[in-house]
């Protein structure tokens, strides 16, 4: 029997097969699987989805370990165990905003694909904003008065910059993660454990 991995499709893919290469994994049957979302391999089977779906797969036991944003961890919450960072996919998040802009006689008003994680960090601050959601091209909103400020993963800076936007306070770092089922981990440590010794990183890698 072979473990099932769920990995997160686009920017981690890329980056996960090169770990897996130089881990000693034969990827080719990944490079090559076209648009094939299930994609067997000598040493597991993989199932290609995103972020927030690898999540629900591992959560459910569809899939024993997941490769997934630590922000997705930390803004849906899954219950699964989070078993160790990866070196790829670091970024940070931070709050930024038009470095012109004055500060507003009303309640500031955050936007972000992150409403969870940014309700904790302003809670911990004791500061209250208006929060609200958008599902993508964040950086959009203070362009265009929908909000004061955004908070956004931040990895290059090139999107703020090439939008006259700029970072007003770095929140954390974040990384990949590998996930994994609860279940799974207890009742098939024997043919997940050879997988997860080999991501286990010797050095500090955040
Ligand atoms: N600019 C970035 N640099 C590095 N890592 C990033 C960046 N943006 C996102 N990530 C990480 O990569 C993961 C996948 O991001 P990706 O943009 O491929 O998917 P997404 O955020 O779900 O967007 P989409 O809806 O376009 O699929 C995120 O969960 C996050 O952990
Ligand atoms: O600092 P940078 O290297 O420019 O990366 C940051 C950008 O990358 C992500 O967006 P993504 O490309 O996933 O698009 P999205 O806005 O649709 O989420 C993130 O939300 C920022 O917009």
């Amino acid at each position: 029997m072979k473990p099932v991995i769920a990995l997160t499709k686009g920017r981690l893919e890329k980056q996960f097969m090169e770990f897996l290469q130089e881990r000693g994994y034969d990827v080719r049957p990944l490079l090559n699987k076209g648009r094939k979302l299930q994609v067997e391999t000598d040493d597991f089977f993989a199932v290609f989805a995103k972020g927030i779906d690898v999540a629900t797969y591992v959560e459910h036991g569809i899939a024993d370990i997941g490769i997934v944003g630590e922000d997705i961890l930390l803004e849906c919450q899954p219950d699964v165990f989070d078993l160790l960072p990866l070196p790829f996919g670091k970024c940070r998040f931070a709050i930024a905003g038009d470095p012109t802009a004055v500060n507003p006689m009303r309640k500031q008003r955050i936007a972000t694909k992150y409403p969870n994680i940014t309700t904790k960090y302003f809670r911990e601050r004791g500061k209250s904003v208006d929060i609200l959601k958008l599902e993508g091209s964040v950086e959009l909103a203070p362009l265009l008065g929908l909000a004061d400020d955004i908070v956004d993963i931040v990895e290059t800076g090139s999107t703020l910059k090439e939008n006259g936007l700029v970072v007003k306070e770095e929140m954390f770092t974040l990384s990949a993660r590998c996930i994994a089922n609860r279940n799974s981990l207890k009742l098939k440590k024997a043919i997940l454990s050879p997988l997860l010794d080999s991501f286990r990183i010797e050095e500090a890698v955040i």
